[in-house]
């Protein structure tokens, strides 16, 4: 299989027909980072990824990835040659070996370091997982998110390039997704290694993807960074719930007596303090909030009698429809954007228009941190 040496890229191209399922996919995305893959369920992420992993051939199409063509016109690199770590929805331990030994198993399956992916070690692997409690314990003594995290850290011991992970919390409850996905954005932090996460949740993939890919039956809706997608008026359905924007912050005050914290949209200028919920983040580090349009609403003058935390001065940047007749605004703070999503009617009453200065309402708890 030929080996390129032009730049990194991750490109999938292919056209597949099972039964009476067509699928054609056309992406070219980043080799870094959390790549998010949403659609709806029949739409095809788990055919997308088992075509990269090459769990599904496919007869002709471009795989190419990081320097490498795993799929080349007709030319297909056998799975065994792909250095990917999977992580599914069940996390199928050994049952027969410890932890220690489910962990072993894999890694005398590792990929040989090279100069393109990063080599991970035993220990780091331990520590960002936290395994050392579990590495004596059987299969069967573990927690389902237990089960999860041996089975991320297993994915990461065979040292790959790439790490597949489908709908991995998708059988945890509301508590065990939280810690997993703590321990989740602590590997993104830490690990150099692109990792496609397919979820039907939009708040997870809010939480941990930088771009994401929308399938709809078979091809690709839209694909770019979260942000450029997540303020398109024309999303699908089922993420219209989700427009809005997520912003990087820096937090500035801790408020304990009432569990809140204000962050700031830039890290010297805390002129337009956000107040969001606590959150274990220090002062001076970066947190990641995203604020839904619809969890913005519009006043043309400061209200003093709200229960609203936040109110923020603005500028009308831009008004458009969305693909639910509703009215997406386009809000300058500072120098940040953020969305106001509100009827028709009260962009009428308002006679809203671009260049306006007005006020932002978000309420503080609205504001997931
Ligand atoms: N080997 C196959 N033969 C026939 N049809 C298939 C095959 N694999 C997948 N399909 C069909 O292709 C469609 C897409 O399946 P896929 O599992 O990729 O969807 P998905 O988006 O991952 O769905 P879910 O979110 O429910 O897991 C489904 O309707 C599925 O039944």
């Amino acid at each position: 299989m030929t080996t390129s040496t032009i730049k990194p890229a991750f490109i999938i191209q292919f056209d597949l027909t099972l039964a009476e399922h067509r699928f054609s996919i056309d992406l070219s995305l980043p080799t870094k980072g959390v790549i998010g893959v949403f659609g709806e369920s029949g739409s095809g992420k788990t055919t997308l990824l088992r075509v990269i992993s090459g769990l599904q051939p496919i007869k002709n199409g471009t795989i190419y990835f990081n320097h490498h063509f795993w799929q080349e016109q007709e030319s297909t690199l056998p799975v065994y040659k792909r250095p990917i770590g999977y992580v599914f929805q069940e996390a199928s331990l050994f049952p027969h070996l410890t932890i220690k030994g489910n962990l072993e198993f894999a890694k005398k399956r590792a990929w040989p370091s090279n100069n393109q992916a990063q080599t991970l070690n035993t220990d780091t692997i331990h520590r960002l997982l936290n395994m050392d409690a579990l590495l004596h314990k059987w299969p069967s003594q573990l927690s389902g998110g237990e089960r999860q995290r041996v089975a991320i850290a297993r994915a990461l011991m065979i040292n790959p390039s790439l790490l597949l992970m489908d709908e991995p919390l998708s059988a945890l409850d509301y508590d065990r997704k939280q810690e997993i996905l703590s321990y989740l954005e602590k590997l993104k932090e830490e690990l150099s290694i692109p990792i496609i996460y397919v979820s039907h949740s939009a708040s997870e993939l809010s939480r941990l993807a930088d771009y994401l890919v929308i399938i709809n039956k078979g091809s690709v809706h839209t694909h770019g960074e979260i942000n450029q997608v997540l303020t398109q008026p024309h999303l699908p359905s089922c993420l219209q719930q989700d427009v809005g924007v997520i912003l990087q912050t820096y937090v500035q005050q801790k408020s304990p007596s009432d569990a809140l914290q204000a962050v700031s949209f830039s890290m010297n200028n805390v002129n337009t303090p956000l107040w969001v919920k606590h959150t274990n983040a220090l002062i001076g580090e970066v947190l990641r909030v995203q604020i839904f349009a619809k969890d913005v609403s519009i006043t043309l003058s400061k209200s003093i009698d709200t229960s609203i935390t936040n109110i923020l001065p603005a500028e009308i940047l831009s008004i458009q429809e969305d693909a639910d007749h509703m009215i997406l605004i386009t809000l300058k703070v500072e120098n940040t954007q953020i969305l106001a999503k509100i009827t028709q009617r009260s962009c009428e009453n308002l006679a809203l228009q671009a260049g306006q200065m007005v006020w932002a309402q978000i309420k503080a708890i609205a504001v997931i941190a």
